[in-house]
């Protein structure tokens, strides 16, 4: 037990200092007012104030309430020397920058509007490791009338051990300024104790597979996908997609529709051949079923790919086939629904969209990619990935068409399906960024060859290897 709390006190010191290190090397010397709160989030607070004013920056501390007796952040708060000042909008207004440490991880509810008014006058705001009204597990903001009330944004945001939920999450990423996370020695067995469900994607964290020089077109991966004949461009979309991040070999399905694919990329292959027939070719085990589809072409294809027991990535027109009866996805591998698609499909998903995500994954059995300018992969059985890996440049009519190719490329590969959606994710987020200003969608492709290269690079250096 002693340890145990001299390993939390020794935190809580690195902590704060932590939090004047990061003002140092950010500002110059200013008047700064510490806002403390009464749990450790305030004692991160009282230490940082100590070290500024140890280097000799002119620090007052304002208290919310006084930490309880006996605990280590009570103990923190009778280190600091230097002056207190009422808890107030003036105070706050005469400071040149405020430190939040009111509360941190164990936000339960919304801030007083005493506190958000006082968070409110100040003139430059820092976060002891979240803004003190920002849910870190799910990006919300605790904050009563949140819509008519302007919502205090900060420079930056000071964390610790590992960034959380919050900081990468819409809408609280939007204030919480720049992140930074320092190492406060943080012992491996709790970090190990305390392993995280949810990542931030990163090519470490999947590995897709390199060319070969023995590879030849199956080994790459087959990509079938079912055509329509109302909106073809859509699945051509999404065929270049897969062709572009690597396919050994795209196949559509358009049945009466082939004319107008054969009128497109010529290596692209256009099946005008029945389903069942195609279905006998058992290389063709990964298919993509929804991009420019009507619910009729879908019907005609999704449930039969199913009982012959494909992989099945299903996207837009597929999503739409199955509103008000989500069960008909039962049995496919991934969906990529954006906001609207899955609302109609699992409801409203409230303000805690990971969990959402994560639940809906759970219930349908499958991924869940939920496409967003952070998008949200949660596999069923819990695993969620953040993708921040991204751009808006993405937010173009029929980029997740390409998204979807991209992802079925990575299943055809041989990757299981939350990696191969991650990786996907990943993938179609860097060509985004690559594509240049305002880029038209089919632009994303020339850059998602060069995109694979570079994530099999950073999976190799983040393992060691050469
Ligand atoms: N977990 C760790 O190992 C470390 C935690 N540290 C700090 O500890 C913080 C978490 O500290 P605590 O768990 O003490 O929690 P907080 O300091 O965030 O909150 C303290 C208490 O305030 C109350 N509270 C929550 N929301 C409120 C509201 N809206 N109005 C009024 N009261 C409210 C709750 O009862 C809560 O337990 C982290 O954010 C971080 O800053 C650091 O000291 C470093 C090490
Ligand atoms: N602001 C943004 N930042 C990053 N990515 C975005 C942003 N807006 C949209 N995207 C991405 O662009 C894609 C859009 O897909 P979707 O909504 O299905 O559009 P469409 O149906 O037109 O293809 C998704 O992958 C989404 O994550
Ligand atoms: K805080």
């Amino acid at each position: 037990m002693a340890s145990h709390s001299i390993g939390i006190e020794a935190l809580m010191e690195r902590a704060g200092w932590a939090v004047a290190q990061a003002v140092k090397t950010r500002f110059a010397p200013c008047r700064v007012l510490v806002l403390c709160g009464p749990g450790n989030n305030g004692g991160d607070g009282y230490v940082a104030a100590r070290y500024l004013e140890r280097a000799g920056w002119p620090v007052q501390v304002a208290a919310l309430a006084a930490p309880r007796a006996g605990t280590i952040a009570a103990k923190a708060a009778a280190r600091f020397h230097g002056r207190h000042v009422v808890f107030d909008q003036e105070s706050a207004a005469r400071a040149d920058l405020v430190i939040d440490a009111v509360f941190g991880a164990g936000l339960d509810r919304a801030p007083s509007d005493e506190v958000m008014t006082v968070l409110a006058s100040a003139k430059k705001r820092v976060a002891v490791d979240l803004p003190s009204f920002v849910n870190g597990r799910t990006g919300a903001l605790l904050v009563e009338d949140s819509a008519s009330r302007d919502v205090p944004d900060y420079l930056m945001s000071v964390t610790f051990v590992r960034p959380k939920p919050g900081h990468v999450l819409y809408p609280a990423r939007s204030i919480c300024g720049e992140v930074i996370c320092a190492d406060i020695g943080m012992p491996e067995d709790c970090v190990a104790h305390a392993a995280p469900d949810m990542w931030l994607n990163h090519p470490a964290l999947w590995a897709i597979p390199a060319m070969s020089p023995d590879d030849h077109k199956y080994s790459r991966g087959v990509v079938s996908l079912c055509g329509g004949a109302v909106m073809p461009g859509a699945t051509r979309l999404a065929a270049a997609g897969a062709r572009a991040s690597g396919a050994g070999l795209v196949r559509i399905s358009a049945g009466k529709a082939a004319q107008a694919y054969r009128l497109g990329a010529p290596g692209l292959v256009v099946d005008d051949a029945p389903l069942p027939a195609l279905l006998e070719d058992e290389r063709r085990e990964v298919w993509l079923c929804g991009p420019g589809l009507t619910p009729e072409e879908v019907e005609a294809a999704l449930p039969s790919l199913l009982r012959a027991g494909r992989i099945v990535l299903a996207d837009a027109g597929a999503l739409g086939w199955a509103d008000g009866v989500t069960e008909k996805l039962r049995g496919v591998s991934v969906i990529t629904p954006h906001i609207g698609e899955f609302t109609k499909l699992f409801g409203a998903p409230g303000s805690d969209l990971a969990g959402a995500a994560r639940a809906a994954a759970e219930k349908l059995d499958c991924v869940v990619l939920l496409k967003g300018a952070v998008s949200i992969i949660a596999a069923p059985d819990g695993r969620v990935m953040l993708n921040d890996h991204a751009s808006p440049a993405l937010a173009t009519a029929g980029s997740g068409d390409t998204l979807a190719g991209v992802i079925a490329t990575m299943l055809a590969a041989g990757m299981p399906a939350w990696e191969a959606s991650c990786a996907g994710a990943w993938l179609h987020g860097e060509a985004g960024m690559k594509a240049g200003n305002w880029p038209v969608v089919e632009a994303l492709d020339t850059h998602l060859g060069d995109a694979r290269a570079l994530a099999i690079a950073l999976h190799a250096a983040a393992h060691g290897q050469v």
